[in-house]
């Protein structure tokens, strides 16, 4: 009687405790002291290892973890963990499957306050845009359980009565090796639908960002997935490749760049492995003059400067109708230098640091090409910190196609304004890149253009 009693208080005092707990971290607080690794349903130290990883907060230059990489043993226990996992869940209808990654996602939305803290930490993207990345992953959990409960084969009819039937069937052991800039959110869209369809996981995020998706396991644990369902093994490229290679792994989902991504098409070549691939991109964002002028500006600060310019989709090549160009490009300006930088733990912070330091020079290396050939107005300049790095946000003015900036992916707080005529040459020089992933529009008239043109590439 006394513990039926006990049951709601516990659970009314959990959230309670998670809030308590992200209230009190700050930065410069957090130091990671438990096992990284995830199988059989816990936390594990790897049995066996290919060097070691730290991982840094961002905002201050500060290791808060330090972890081994793991070895071909501990994939292949990870690989054996999840396999053992596949044997029950395969069983499960989709309703039940469901049902585990409703709850999930429940807890997720109960601890998101503490998740995006520690997404900020690892990170670097203010509190702000964390909240985002939480609320979009567990919704990315609803809507694959929605999806669970109603997949079916089909039913065909045959000559002579005969008939045939398909079944949607799990693969087996899916591997998910994901990039750094979503790290929690990444991990929801490979696991949502890997799980939803019946099938295990084995996670490998990036090593700079080892964290959160080790609270998404328990997560998944906590819910009622059998031990091994979700598992997580930490490392950087070797790691990566042995998941690759191993011959019990089914299919492989990657987020990342393109160097790597055709480097694990060619490794699941091998082994006749299924890929799906989530690469970089240079995407396109075009401004007409008879656009909404404030819309179109928000549009291009957004497609430019959330997560510090570190998103795959962004639009990076703003081509501006050259009638507003000049009152385009001011405006823009006017607006990134009131971008508040700064610690991104702090409530009004809309931008925090780049990752680490090779990618903030990188950054600069690419704003100091870019400057050498056009006039360029790099806008702002940050120092956070001695040790570590800093922060820039460079529109920068009157690009052209051939420069090496307008080409290539940067990845950072950069953006390129491009000046443009007409609708055909915009079109044209829209889709000549050999990246395709995204592409944005800002005009009042509607279906103006071909867009299977545009869609053609992009
Ligand atoms: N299209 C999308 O949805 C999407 C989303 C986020 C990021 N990205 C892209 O990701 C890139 C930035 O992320 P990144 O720097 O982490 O990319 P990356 O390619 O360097 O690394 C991605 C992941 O692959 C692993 N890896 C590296 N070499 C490997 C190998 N040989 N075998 C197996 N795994 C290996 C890394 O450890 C990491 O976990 C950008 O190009 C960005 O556009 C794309």
């Amino acid at each position: 009687m006394k513990l039926l009693r006990a049951a709601p208080i516990i659970r009314f005092l959990i959230p309670k405790l998670h809030q308590t707990m992200s209230r009190s971290l700050s930065t410069g607080v957090f130091q990671n002291s438990q096992p990284l690794n995830y199988r059989a349903g816990g936390r594990v130290q790897p049995v066996d290892s290919v060097g070691q990883e730290q991982a840094y907060e961002p905002s201050t230059g500060r290791v808060i973890a330090t972890f081994a990489c793991s070895g071909e043993k501990e994939v292949n226990e990870a690989i054996q963990s999840a396999k053992t996992a596949f044997k029950i869940w395969r069983q499960k209808s989709g309703m039940e499957r469901s049902r585990v990654l409703l709850e999930a996602a429940r807890i997720i939305r109960e601890r998101s306050e503490e998740l995006a803290t520690m997404e900020t930490i690892n990170n670097g993207k203010s509190i702000f845009e964390a909240r985002v990345d939480i609320e979009i992953s567990w919704q990315t959990l609803e809507y694959y359980a929605g999806l669970a409960g109603s997949m079916a084969g089909q039913h065909v009819q045959l000559p002579g009565g005969s008939f045939g039937y398909t079944r949607r069937e799990p693969l087996g052991v899916c591997v998910g090796i994901g990039a750094w800039n979503y790290p929690f959110q990444i991990a929801c869209w490979k696991s949502g639908p890997a799980l939803a369809c019946g099938n295990a996981m084995v996670y490998k995020p990036s090593p700079f960002t080892p964290i959160t998706v080790v609270l998404l396991a328990e997560i998944f644990t906590e819910a009622g997935a059998p031990p091994g369902l979700f598992n997580v093994v930490q490392g950087a490229a070797a790691t990566g490749e042995f998941l690759c290679k191993h011959a019990e792994v089914a299919k492989i989902s990657f987020t990342g760049s393109v160097p790597t991504g055709s480097k694990i098409m060619e490794m699941a070549s091998k082994g006749i492995k299924p890929v799906t691939l989530e690469l970089g991109g240079k995407s396109p964002l075009i401004i007409f003059s008879d656009s909404n002028f404030d819309n179109a500006v928000n549009g291009a600060l957004m497609a430019n400067f959330l997560t510090q310019g570190q998103v795959c989709c962004n639009g990076t090549r703003v081509f501006v109708q050259r009638d507003i160009l000049q009152k385009f490009t001011e405006e823009v300006v006017k607006k990134v230098a009131k971008i508040k930088i700064g610690d991104p733990l702090l409530e009004d912070t809309r931008m925090g640091p780049l990752i680490n330091r090779p990618q903030l020079e990188k950054v600069l290396a690419f704003v100091k090409g870019a400057k050498e050939q056009v006039s360029c107005l790099a806008v702002k300049m940050v120092k956070r910190n001695q040790t570590h790095h800093e922060v820039s946000l460079s529109p920068i003015g009157e690009c052209r196609d051939d420069m090496t900036c307008v080409k290539e992916e940067i990845f950072g707080p950069v953006m390129s304004i491009l000046p443009f005529d007409t609708e055909e040459e915009v079109l044209e020089r829209a889709n000549n890149t050999t990246y395709g992933l995204a592409a944005g529009v800002f005009s009042r008239f509607e279906l103006c253009f071909n867009t299977s043109t545009l869609n053609r590439k992009i």
